[in-house]
């Protein structure tokens, strides 16, 4: 289908750069050797590009003249990484097709090539996009969900990007690979609402014990646990069979399941939970439908020489 891609196109550096994503798959499934979850990282980097101004690469630029990198944002700060793998990415391209790749390309197949080495789907990528001139700070603390929303404002914070509740639910198994600090789950831990007490933790005792013994109520916050206890180094399904077991680890996790009253939401996460290649489909048309958001074309934005820096 020609219309999914919007303004991209499959193939597009075929006379360009034809080794473009075959230079990114090496260097990807090398750095995922060295350090397995790098997968997660990259996959995630996409992400935090897409919701901030678009996938247009932003999030790789550092601070510099008017720049205040996105990377200091609230949401980025001590936690995405990846930007040394995408650097040597982008210089090997460089060597190969100067000025040809842009650094939004590379983060959008790098994201496909990790889902792949982890053994999840893989789908054509939509090629095309253009990097930004800007970062916008203020875009990332606003935009990037935070692991505390309410069901509701997880599904407010997709829509203001295009994408709907199918999308939310289906990309919200990326978290079945890679890992989470302590304090991004410390208030699920500990700050239980009354309701939460009662109905659903008194059966997940176990599991909150383990989750305390690895996050203090103060203290250790950079401490790591898997988002899936289960299959940690797998792209699988298994996010949400720990969903319905009340095993998710962020607040945000649990919130598809327990929050939902009218029911639609934890019918799709029983149907992901009870068929994987399902779930495989749905999240590779989403990761599509991310990958278009507000994409930078034709003679807007620029292809960056190096991608911390506009040229
Ligand atoms: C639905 C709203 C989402 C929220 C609230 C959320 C929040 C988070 C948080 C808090 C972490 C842990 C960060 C840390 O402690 O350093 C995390 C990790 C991660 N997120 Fe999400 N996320 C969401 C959606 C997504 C989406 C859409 C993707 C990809 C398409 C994604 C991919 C990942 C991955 C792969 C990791 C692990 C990264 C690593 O190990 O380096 N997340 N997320
Ligand atoms: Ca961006």
């Amino acid at each position: 289908d020609d219309t999914i891609g919007g303004s991209l196109f499959l193939d597009y550096y075929k006379e360009t750069c034809p080794l473009a994503e075959e230079i990114v798959a090496r260097e990807v499934e090398i750095a995922v050797l060295k350090d397995p979850r790098m997968a997660a990282s990259l996959l995630r980097l996409h992400f935090h590009d897409c919701f901030v101004m678009g996938c247009d690469a932003s999030v790789l630029l550092d601070n510099y003249g008017d720049i205040v990198s996105e990377k200091l944002a609230v949401p980025n700060l001590n936690s995405i990484r990846g930007f040394e793998v995408i650097d040597k990415i982008k210089y090997i391209l460089e060597e190969a097709c100067p000025y040809t790749v842009s650094c939004a390309d590379i983060l959008t197949i790098a994201a496909r090539d990790s889902v792949a080495l982890r053994g999840g789907p893989r789908w054509e990528v939509w090629l095309g996009r253009r990097d930004s001139l800007k970062a916008s700070f203020a875009g990332a603390n606003q935009f990037i969900p935070a692991p505390n929303f309410t069901l509701q404002a997880l599904i407010a914070s997709f829509k203001q990007q295009g994408l709907d509740i199918g999308d939310l639910i289906a990309l919200s198994g990326s978290h079945t690979v890679g890992k989470a600090r302590c304090t991004s789950f410390r208030q699920r831990v500990y700050q239980l609402s009354l309701q939460e007490e009662h109905d659903v933790y008194r059966k997940y005792k176990t599991f909150r014990r383990i989750l305390r013994s690895i996050c203090p109520s103060s203290g250790r916050d950079n401490q790591l646990a898997p988002l899936d206890f289960a299959t940690p180094a797998r792209f699988d399904n298994h996010y949400f069979i720990n969903l319905l077991e009340g095993k998710g680890l962020l607040g945000s996790d649990n919130a598809l399941v327990w929050e939902d009253d009218e029911g639609e939401v934890v019918q799709q996460v029983w149907a992901y939970a009870t068929n994987q290649e399902l779930f495989f489909e749905s999240f590779a048309n989403s990761m599509v439908k991310m990958g278009n958001i507000n994409v930078l074309t034709g003679v807007e934005g620029e292809i960056r020489k190096n991608c911390r820096f506009v040229n």
